[in-house]
């Protein structure tokens, strides 16, 4: 293990981590984890030591009772002997018990902190750590490294600590009791060791083929199993292609599992052979001593008690090293996702908002110069996170040419504008012209390359994150909910709402006819992405979240799904409801909340070419008058340009 805290990088065997190479470092920074258990670590190594002692013992209480015992003739030396024995056995169930509740225990523990930690850091990412990473891999390091890296310190340690201490007193036993025999069997575990140890490696590299099998197995059924995936195979008919990739992979996990069953006999089988042949080694060359007189009869059979427990330790022993650097790969790997630094964070020393309640309190919301691109994978995820960086990795961070040049062109450009507080902008533009983007950047989801983004006056970039998203509410339009009750996903804005604030929300939000048709009510299960409710439904029940949070500032990007008028319409006084008296930027797709607003912001390639109330840019006859013509006369159904260009921007404008 020492080997691993110096300064080079190590190599390691096993297909998926032998590329990988364990930083400088790592072992010294995994003490600190260990160290919070110091104490129950110490007392598991103690009963570790205790239960060694126990092996040795039982063997040599073996020898006394036959030359000290029957041999003399003795019967209170055998019973005494006899009780002996009994209660050390009764004594080292009670220490094994012991021994593995607190190293379970603090093993647990251990999981508790690195799980907990790994998933506090990684909430903290920016938004575009998770635009880029694989959930599948995000989760597995949440799991599999985790456990490893656990075992690293537990199970390795425990043990370690077994596996040496068994063999030096069972080894110093055999040779207080005759060092003659003990070398002449000692000879013979060199050729035990070289076939063991190729089948223990063999054995290795198949557990590890097993796990990226079984992950890929698990991954596959995530994806699949989810809505979008389950559909998708439905809608392009390909279950009987899914069922039988998932064999292949199903069908390479069953005979990986049988190859390694056949080896495990192997290796068990090899160990029983030869603690047989070493054992009648030792009753023919001991038998003879005994015979000449120079050897008790219960020596020899106290060494061969001994001998079966020294064959099994000294394996383990061979293959402690794979294990260790295994377990520190985990620990790396875990290490690689806590050294991501978020690209976002709270400036030390920064303000809460103040917030003024009351529609005239509601802040404003200015762009000054806002220039931005999104930032390069390299500075917000990790390669071995990117599925398709995983396939060409090279190792740790992101960072190739291509990634490099992903972010480099400037998606917003010189941008300014003021959202009046308590008052509407819509921002309208075609597919791609930047609008979503402008309205992250007001949240903080990213922040602004540059310029200055402000909430009532102040930069976003000196506010507390929490007073921030306690005045900014946002809507965006796939209106996520979690699997959950329609209850939880609502409260999940305002943890304390009473069961008539949570109804008011619902009226309001005119999604509570709907849910008090439901049999459960606000207990009905929304399915998988709130997938049991339709886009316009769902709209409504995130403009009811927003409700409940009560924030003075909204962002909302418009549902385009083509709603019928009955919906459009309860979204519409759903909408009005939501945004009196707030400041709004809503990213715009129907024509009452253009007409309504404030203000328009018409976007054009990162840029605002057009701004003004609905009749002043209509009366400009520019963009806005081009793309408000093209969609009011395809809603009249009679509209106007030629029918391909009506078609195209009429959709843009709704995407
Ligand atoms: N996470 C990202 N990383 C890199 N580029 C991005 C990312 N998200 C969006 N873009 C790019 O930024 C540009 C503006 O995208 P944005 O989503 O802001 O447009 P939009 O006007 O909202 O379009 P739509 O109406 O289709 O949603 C697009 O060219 C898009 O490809």
């Amino acid at each position: 293990m020492a080997m691993m805290g110096g300064p080079g990088p190590v190599r390691i065997g096993g297909p998926e981590v032998k590329k990988h190479k364990v930083r400088a470092g790592t072992l010294r920074r995994t003490v600190p984890y260990a160290w919070r258990y110091r104490w129950q670590l110490l007392a598991v190594i103690v009963l570790t030591a205790l239960h060694a002692a126990s092996i040795a013992l039982g063997p040599l209480l073996l020898k006394f009772v036959i030359d000290d015992g029957i041999v003399p003739k003795k019967d209170d030396v055998v019973v005494l002997l006899a009780l002996l024995i009994a209660a050390i056995v009764v004594l080292d169930a009670g220490v094994m018990f012991l021994q593995t509740w607190l190293s379970n225990r603090v093993g647990q523990g251990l999981l508790y902190d690195l799980r907990t930690t790994v998933f506090t850091h990684v909430q903290k990412q920016p938004l575009a750590f998770f635009t880029r990473s694989e959930t599948g891999a995000l989760i597995n390091r949440l799991n599999s490294d985790v456990l490893g890296a656990q075992q690293a310190v537990t199970t390795l340690l425990s043990q370690t600590t077994s596996t040496l201490l068994t063999l030096v007193l069972v080894l110093g036993t055999m040779f207080v009791l005759s060092w003659q025999l003990t070398l002449a069997v000692l000879v013979l575990i060199p050729l035990f060791l070289l076939p063991t140890k190729w089948v223990s490696t063999k054995l290795e590299r198949l557990t590890r083929e097993r796990m990226n099998t079984e992950a890929e197995m698990a991954s596959m059924m995530g994806e699949r199993f989810n809505i979008g995936g389950a559909q998708l195979t439905k809608l392009y008919g390909q279950p009987q292609r899914e069922s039988e990739t998932f064999a292949g992979k199903a069908g390479a996990v069953r005979d990986i599992a049988t190859t390694m069953m056949a080896w495990g006999q192997v290796l068990g089988i090899s160990i029983a052979v030869l603690t047989g042949l070493t054992t009648a080694l030792l009753y023919g060359f001991g038998g003879r001593l005994a015979i000449d007189g120079t050897l008790e009869i219960g020596t020899i059979v106290a060494m061969a008690g001994l001998l079966g427990r020294v064959f099994g330790p000294i394996n383990q022993l061979t293959n402690m090293h794979v294990s260790v650097l295994t377990a520190l790969v985990s620990f790396d790997r875990l290490f690689e996702v806590l050294d991501l630094q978020p690209l976002i964070k709270e400036k030390p020393g920064a303000r809460p908002l103040a917030r003024t309640p009351g529609e005239e309190g509601a802040p404003d919301i200015e762009f000054d110069r806002v220039s931005f691109r999104y930032p390069n994978a390299a500075d917000v995820s990790l390669r071995s996170l990117e599925s398709a960086g995983r396939r060409g990795r090279k190792n740790g961070r992101p960072g190739g040419e291509a990634e490099k040049g992903a972010g480099d062109a400037l998606v917003l450009r010189d941008v300014s504008f003021r959202v009046p507080g308590g008052k509407l902008t819509a921002l309208v533009g075609l597919s791609g012209a930047g609008k979503t983007t402008i309205t992250q950047l007001v949240p903080r989801l990213y922040d602004a390359t540059e310029g200055t983004v402000r909430v009532g006056g102040e930069d976003v970039r000196d506010l507390t994150l929490d007073s921030l998203m306690d005045t900014i509410g946002v809507v965006t339009q796939d209106a996520h909910l979690f699997h959950d009750t329609l209850r939880a996903n609502l409260l999940y804005a305002r943890e304390d709402a009473t069961e008539r604030e949570l109804t008011e929300a619902c009226e309001a939000a005119r999604i509570w006819d709907v849910i008090a048709s439901l049999p459960d009510g606000l207990d009905t299960v929304v399915g998988d992405r709130g997938h049991r409710f339709s886009g316009g439904e769902k709209q409504r029940l995130a403009l009811a979240r927003l409700l409940l949070k009560s924030s003075p500032v909204v962002v909302l990007d418009e549902a385009t799904a083509h709603l019928d008028s009955e919906s459009e319409a309860a979204i519409q006084r759903a909408l009005q409801t939501a945004l009196a008296g707030r400041t709004s930027l809503v990213i715009a797709h129907r024509l009452s909340t253009i007409r309504e607003a404030h203000q328009i912001l018409v976007v054009d390639g990162g840029q605002i070419r057009e701004r003004g109330t609905h009749d002043e840019l209509l009366a400009a006859g520019g963009l806005y008058a081009d793309l408000y013509g093209i969609q009011y006369g395809r809603e009249n159904g009679n509209g106007s340009g030629t029918p391909a260009a009506r078609a195209g921007a009429a959709d843009e404008l709704h995407r």
